[in-house]
């Protein structure tokens, strides 16, 4: 059982950076070494991860609205996911493997566009009260390297056409929210190789796996 969510079986990881950090890249090596460990898992994203959470998603990446609809339905898909996917997968016993999560709001809503941080705190009390991952993955990379990686590879979508300016914002949130709790959080040096990255990824969840079967 968890330190901090004692209440439950399942371990929660979620994985966060910028976009063109890597994370897309690791996701997979995150649910391996869960597996190779003998644990169930469940691997699953933000915004989406149910039905209702797709189409909020398609919303979100491909039309224009206020920061404050964007903070409000970030928090809507997430009040699906907690309650019919996240929830229910970590009490019977399967970990959850999150392509973001609230982390994300903080940083690009909050941190990115101004959203106030206490009022996506207060949806946050909300939305899953006392549920927070057990450890949070963090790619850090600087905004110029993420933007030359997008650049070679794919079209972007309403939030990748952002600007440096607006990344460099959202990363330092994230960093502050890492320093704020440095505990839950694992900061990884993004610019390292692939291989690098995913080595520093392995070796922090499978002593946070034994801590937490220990408990
Ligand atoms: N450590 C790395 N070093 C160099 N390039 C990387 C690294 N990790 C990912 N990439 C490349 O950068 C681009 C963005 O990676 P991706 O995993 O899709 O990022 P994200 O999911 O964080 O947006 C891809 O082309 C990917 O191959
Ligand atoms: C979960 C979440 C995502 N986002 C943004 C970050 C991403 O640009 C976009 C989609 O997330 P994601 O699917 O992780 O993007 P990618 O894999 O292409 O990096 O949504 C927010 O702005 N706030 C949030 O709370």
């Amino acid at each position: 059982m968890s330190a901090l969510n004692p209440y439950r079986p399942g371990l929660f990881v979620s994985l966060e950076g910028i976009d063109g950090a890597g994370k897309s890249t690791q996701l997979q090596a995150v649910v391996d070494v869960l597996r190779a460990a003998g644990r169930q898992v469940v691997l699953t994203r933000e915004p989406g991860g149910t039905e209702i959470g797709e189409k909020i998603r398609e919303l979100l990446l491909h039309q224009s609205m206020h920061p404050a609809t964007e903070a409000l339905l970030m928090f809507a898909a997430r009040q699906e996911h907690v309650l019919r996917v996240i929830e229910p997968s970590l009490l019977g016993g399967a970990d959850v493997v999150c392509d973001r999560f609230t982390a994300a709001t903080l940083a690009y809503q909050g941190g990115g566009k101004g959203v106030p941080a206490e009022r996506l705190e207060a949806l946050a009390r909300w939305v899953h009260p006392g549920l927070l991952p057990d450890v949070i993955v963090l790619i850090d990379v600087p905004p110029e390297v993420a933007a030359q990686r997008l650049a070679q590879t794919r079209q972007r979508d309403r939030f990748e056409q952002e600007s440096v300016d607006f990344f460099a914002r959202v990363r330092a949130n994230y960093l502050q929210q890492a320093a704020a709790s440095p505990d839950r959080w694992l900061v990884v040096d993004g610019t390292q190789s692939p291989e690098a990255v995913q080595g520093i990824i392995t070796q922090h969840l499978k002593k946070a796996l034994q801590l937490f079967e220990s408990k």
